[in-house]
């Protein structure tokens, strides 16, 4: 075992109540890793030795990003698609199928390049860990390619079969297909299973029948929901007691009492949200209510092309109204429980001892200055299960 003891933090966020605030923030401390983990947190006049010592010059450090939704294995570009919509008009779900068609001509040697350019980037920017969906193949080749590509990045493989009807299909059919064949096809490489509950995708029936489904195959259950209109997918989420509900822009008085009391975490997407210029959701009434809120990227092609954690978590702040507390907590605890990764064995989001020594350091005193010096790169250092990766 290799230990290393990290000195010279200004300002260390641990996520750990016990220090006070919702980040749990220590000045002037330092962290012991142990090969993978993190052994020990606290000040730095109270640090044990380690094998190894390395000075971080007076910068602050939080738990590296958790993005607990993305869309990261696909083919091709829509920014036609996104120019059209800056011109005025709305986002359409059928801009899937563009990507669909793409993602299918692409070779296994593409995508897989693609999306380890893109995990690359998002590692370089903070982000240590990341859910990605399925959801551009839409049969079931297809969709179990992308699972299976997908698995090779990530253990938080989410099965989005159910993103939208591919053209000359039934609804019915393919529900079917989604419940039966596909899922078979998809299981093995996916640890989650999630739906696009909307007007233009799928029904709350058909929702319904996919998460019923995925949840007798053992996958855990995720929904977009109430993105472009209010609907049935919060409801259903949390009914059905699924990780995360994401979107979340159109909420009834309901909808929010709904998420206040329950076990499912509400995912916001920010850079979504001004891509597509929905109406971004209620954070403070989220929060006041009880909810629990995580920030993520949602990554994508077509509503939310960048990895940039540091711009959600900007944005969560400035347009959204989060404190800078709860937005940093939403981008990394937020993140962990909506993959419900906050326990068990090397949990992540927080540095305490026992959990997964992912770590990012920024150039920069404070937490704070993701919203005051919004659109900067701040990031100075990032270590990921104990081995530094920038
Ligand atoms: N809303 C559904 N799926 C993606 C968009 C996918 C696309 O347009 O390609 C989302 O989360 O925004
Ligand atoms: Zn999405």
């Amino acid at each position: 075992m290799t230990s290393e003891l990290l000195i010279g933090i200004s300002e260390l966020s641990t996520n750990d109540p016990e220090h006070g605030g919702l980040l749990g923030r220590l000045a002037d401390a330092a962290v012991v890793i142990d090969d993978d983990a993190i052994a020990w947190v606290g000040r730095a006049v109270d640090a044990p030795a380690a094998d190894r010592r390395s000075d971080l010059g007076g910068r602050a450090v939080l738990p590296g990003w958790v993005d607990s939704h993305t869309h990261l294995i696909f083919a091709g570009d829509r920014s036609e698609e996104f120019e059209y919509r800056m011109a005025g008009h709305a986002y359409q779900a059928g801009g899937i199928r563009t990507t669909v068609r793409a993602t299918t001509d692409a070779s296994d040697e593409q995508l897989r390049a693609s999306l380890a350019e893109r995990r690359a980037v998002a590692r370089s920017n903070g982000t240590t860990w990341m859910e990605v969906k399925t959801g551009y193949g839409l049969d079931v080749t297809q969709e179990a390619r992308l699972a299976r590509l997908a698995a090779e990045v990530t253990p938080d493989v989410t099965f989005l079969g159910a993103h939208v009807v591919p053209p000359d299909s039934d609804a019915d059919d393919y529900v079917a297909l989604v419940t039966g064949e596909m899922l078979d096809a998809v299981r093995p490489y996916a640890r989650w299973i999630d739906v696009f509950c909307e007007r233009g995708a799928f029904g709350p029936e058909h929702s319904r029948a996919v998460l019923e489904a995925g949840r007798a195959a053992g996958l855990g259950l995720r929904v977009h929901g109430n993105q472009l209109g209010e609907g049935d997918g919060v409801r259903l989420a949390v009914e059905l007691g699924a990780a995360s509900v994401d979107h979340c822009n159109h909420l009834t008085a309901r909808d929010i009492e709904a998420l206040g009391s329950s076990s499912t975490v509400a995912t916001l997407l920010p850079a979504c949200d001004l891509s597509t210029r929905e109406p971004f959701p209620p954070a403070r009434e989220l929060i006041e209510a009880g909810a629990t809120i995580a920030l993520a990227s949602n990554g994508n092609p077509g509503t939310s092309n960048t990895t940039s954690m540091a711009f959600c978590v900007a944005t969560a702040v400035l347009q959204m109204r989060l404190t800078i507390e709860e937005a940093v907590w939403a981008a990394t605890a937020g993140g962990a429980r909506a993959l419900r990764r906050n326990e068990g064995v090397s949990p992540i989001g927080a540095i305490m001892p026992g959990y997964r020594a992912d770590l990012h350091v920024i150039d920069a005193p404070s937490v704070s200055h993701f919203a005051y010096r919004p659109g900067m790169d701040l990031t100075f250092g990032v270590w990921e299960a104990g081995a530094r990766v920038r």
